[in-house]
């Protein structure tokens, strides 16, 4: 098999782990028929009387589909918001394993056209909302959050009106802020959001399992956390609309509902009847991945499931660390050399402020692999692309093609560079098959991409400076270094892996 087919095969078995099907069956079971209980992940809650269901996000009408199956007849009713136009394009895609069967007991309200909310949304979130004011102490409520699940559950609180919010975090959106911050703002105006499902919910059980799209999997900034005790208070969020600008023309609405806004989050014993639970994250999609790499005949190594920052400096990241591992199979990692290209590692790590990432650790770990085995380093998150053109493309297609020439760059520089002596090949992709506006779901690359690339007249630089990176993709021999999926109808951010084999000992 080519390292293409190897790197392909790695990217299936990361999201064959999260889709929603076998990560609900791993999760969640239904046992005993008298006196049945939900086992999540090995915790038991009792079934006392009804089972309700509700669920709001981007994976979660797969989720739902799965969960019906589990809990049968003992599901009494259920309620999920999910993005417009979902079930037709996965009915379109032939997963009918993610729709709900014909009688289901869930109803579907499909919304948030855009990622944005929207009227649809908004009779979502209000069902939504019903459904768990009318609980008792009897009930137990499975709730299904996804990434996306901020705008289908939209729930301002009065006087602040729908078009309201969304203008503000839309500006927000445009002036950079990160979803940490977009969504401690979203927390602070919303109804449902920040732990008030829960709140509502109260005094049923309330399980929730969670899909993370986030760095970290914060539990409180997931889908901005509706189930779960908020850590911002409303003084967190007025630093965040001033970090940006926007305290000097709030809406009356929004000022009104921030000076009655309680100081202090809720208290976190007022969410003892609640159960948070990832299922689905980055992480388990690389470790997956790693089994699968092993399995290859791969030594594997994950470099971290919290990879961010701007994409430019992310890409310098990656070429680094594949000299380094180049260096290592041509048994030149001791060098200077190697010292110099682990001191630029070490800085590059610092500026980009990689939660949890201990390089220091890692690249002692790397120093311990052999020079036999071929080499695959895993990683996983979310870069920034600061968008400059008008050209179509995605942070992972503009990823690969930043890496491509870097590659290419380091060959030019270096005579004898220790990547002439490898075979690489680097992937990076988005989990839910979608990188921006685009069919593609990332790109792969290899050093010779900016080479070959210009036999065919294609100017990388040129759709770099373009951000126009799935046109060259789409050009660049045929489109064969788009990875293409399709829609995957789970997303637990993005994925990169780095594959090299030694050409020849030395
Ligand atoms: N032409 C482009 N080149 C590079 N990146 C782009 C381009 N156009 C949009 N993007 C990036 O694509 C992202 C938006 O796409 P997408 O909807 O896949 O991401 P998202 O909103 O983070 O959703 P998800 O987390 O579900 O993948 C943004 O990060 C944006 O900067
Ligand atoms: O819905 C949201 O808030 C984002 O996808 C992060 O979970």
């Amino acid at each position: 098999m080519s390292l293409r087919e190897h790197a392909l095969s790695l990217f299936r078995s990361a999201v064959g782990t999260v889709r929603p099907a076998p990560m609900m069956k791993r999760a969640l079971k239904l046992q005993g028929d008298r006196c049945p209980q939900l086992l999540v992940k090995g915790q038991a809650f009792p079934v006392k009387r009804d089972l309700y269901l509700v669920g709001f996000g981007k994976a979660v009408l797969g989720m739902a589909a799965a969960a019906e199956e589990i809990l049968g007849d003992h599901l009494v009713r259920g309620i999920i918001s999910v993005p417009l136009g979902i079930q037709e394009s996965l009915q379109r895609a032939g997963m009918q394993e993610m729709l709900l069967k014909p009688h289901s007991k869930i109803q579907v309200i499909e919304g948030a056209k855009n990622n944005l909310p929207d009227a649809e949304a908004l009779k979502g979130a209000g069902a939504i909302q019903q459904l768990a004011e009318g609980l008792t102490a009897d009930d137990l409520l499975l709730v299904l959050i996804s990434g996306g699940g901020s705008a289908l559950l939209p729930a301002p609180i009065p006087p602040i009106l729908l078009e309201e919010k969304e203008k503000l975090t839309k500006m927000l959106a445009s002036r950079g802020a990160a979803i940490q911050e977009l969504n401690i703002v979203r927390k602070t105006l919303s109804v449902l959001k920040g732990g008030g499902l829960a709140q509502l919910a109260y005094p049923a059980q309330v399980v929730s399992l969670i899909l993370s799209d986030v760095i970290g999997d914060p539990l409180d900034i997931i889908a901005s956390g509706p189930t779960a005790a908020s850590s911002h208070s409303v003084q967190d969020c007025l630093q965040v609309l001033a970090k940006y600008n926007l305290l000097h023309n709030l809406p009356k609405s929004v000022e009104t509902v921030l000076s009655s806004s309680p100081t202090k989050p809720t208290a976190p014993e007022n969410y003892s009847h609640v159960s948070n639970i990832i299922i689905g994250s980055n992480t388990l999609a690389l470790d997956e991945a790693k089994h699968h790499a092993e399995s290859l005949g791969y030594a594997a190594l994950v470099l971290s499931a919290g990879i961010r920052g701007e994409v430019g400096r992310v890409s310098t990241l990656y070429c680094q660390l594949i000299r380094l591992v180049c260096l290592g199979l041509a048994g030149r990692a001791e060098e200077p050399l190697g010292d110099e290209v682990r001191g630029n590692l070490l800085q590059l790590a610092a500026e980009l402020e990689i939660p949890g990432l201990d390089l220091a650790k890692f690249l002692q770990a790397l120093r311990g692999l052999g020079p036999e085995r071929p080499v695959c380093i895993l990683a996983g998150g979310e870069t920034t692309v600061q968008l400059q053109g008008s050209g179509k493309g995605g942070r992972n297609q503009e990823l690969a093609l930043r890496v491509g020439l870097g590659l290419h760059r380091a060959q030019a520089m270096e005579g004898s560079s220790p990547q002439g002596r490898c075979e690489i090949i680097f992937f990076s992709g988005g989990t839910d098959g979608q990188d921006g506006p685009t069919e593609a779901a990332g790109a792969f690359c290899s050093p010779g991409l900016v080479a070959e690339a210009l036999q065919e007249g294609l100017d990388v630089e040129a759709f770099l400076r373009n951000n126009d990176s799935y046109t060259f993709f789409s050009q660049f021999q045929g489109g064969h270094h788009l990875l293409v999926t399709g829609l995957t109808g789970t997303n637990v951010m993005d994925i990169q892996a780095i594959l090299i084999r030694a050409l020849e000992r030395s």
